[in-house]
């Protein structure tokens, strides 16, 4: 006799591309069991290239989403809506969805399900990858602090999580979330410096990693403010006075607030699209 009874899922990733391997990947590497885990992705491509990294099974939304505990959401703003209407019939009302996308609000996530249900939004970044990542969690109307617990189980295991009010999330999502491209973009003008300045290409490489994880460990372990840190680098009448006169003079400091407004503008007008999107106003 073959048993009906559906396999145990208990959590069900939608979107496999970065974010979605991200915590994928340190699923697995916190030892979740391949079994418990089941993802999608619309590119057939994609998902095979996963099914066969990480032995999870690869299915529709549809049927991602039956008998899974959690729900996790990580497609693009643009691709919420249409989700939401595929997943929302096969959903139980226990079944915990929790979206990573950018800008798309609480409010909008749980216009696109059914009532009451328990909707968590989180804003990631790539650091997950080497579990040093940094999310910020947010509870929809009907999340309890279980859930919020439960979000924070989940992404404890590839990082830091903080919980804060939803209305931090677009500053969140132009800090922590977007913050990895801003430094990797810094470490990429600094290396591409080494070799203006005669280095080779992979020594100026090695020291400017070197120096950027060495500058946020001494950041993390002394606890000193960077002000603080940064004046005991600058000797007086020193090179380092040299340079960063340059990047004063340069308006570096103000580039990085209107870089930090543009994204944080940039999440709120997402946020209005995905509204606009749902509601067809
Ligand atoms: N990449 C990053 O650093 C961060 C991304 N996020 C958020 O994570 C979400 C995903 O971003 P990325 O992973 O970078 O994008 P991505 O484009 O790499 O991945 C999205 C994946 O979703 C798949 N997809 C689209 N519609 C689908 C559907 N209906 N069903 C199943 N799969 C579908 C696509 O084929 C693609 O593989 C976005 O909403 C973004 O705002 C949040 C924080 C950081
Ligand atoms: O660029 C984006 O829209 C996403 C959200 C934060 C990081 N990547």
């Amino acid at each position: 006799m073959t048993d009906a009874s559906p396999p145990v899922r208990r959590l069900a990733l939608l979107g496999a591309g970065v974010m979605g391997e991200t915590v994928l990947s340190g699923l697995i590497r916190a030892g979740w069991e391949p079994g418990s885990v089941v993802a999608t992705d619309r590119r057939p491509e994609r998902a095979a290239e996963l099914e066969a990294a990480y032995g999870i099974t690869m299915t529709s939304n549809v049927e991602a989403v039956r008998g899974a505990e959690t729900v996790l959401l990580v497609v693009k703003p643009q691709d919420m809506s249409g989700l939401l209407a595929d997943i929302a019939p096969a959903l139980a009302p226990s079944t915990l969805v929790v979206s990573m996308a950018a800008g798309v609000d609480t409010e909008t996530l749980e216009g696109g399900l059914p009532s009451g249900q328990p909707v968590v939004r989180v804003m990631p970044n790539t650091p997950a990858q080497v579990d040093e990542g940094m999310a910020a969690i947010s509870a929809g109307s009907s999340a309890t602090t279980d859930h919020l617990d439960r979000v924070r189980d989940i992404l404890s295991a590839t990082g830091r999580v903080a919980v804060v009010p939803e209305r931090y999330l677009d500053a969140v999502t132009a800090i922590s979330g977007s913050g990895p491209a801003y430094l990797f973009f810094v470490v990429e003008a600094m290396i591409e410096a080494g070799v203006h300045l005669g280095l080779p290409r992979d020594v100026s490489t090695e020291l400017v990693v070197q120096t950027m994880l060495g500058s946020a460990k001494l950041l993390r372990e002394s606890g000193e403010h960077p002000a603080i840190l940064r004046e005991r680098v600058t000797s007086p009448g020193g090179t380092t006075a040299a340079a960063l006169r340059e990047l004063e003079d340069h308006k570096v400091r103000a580039a990085f607030l209107t870089a930090m407004e543009a994204a944080r503008d940039r999440s709120q007008a997402l946020a209005a699209s995905a509204r606009q999107q749902r509601t067809g106003a």
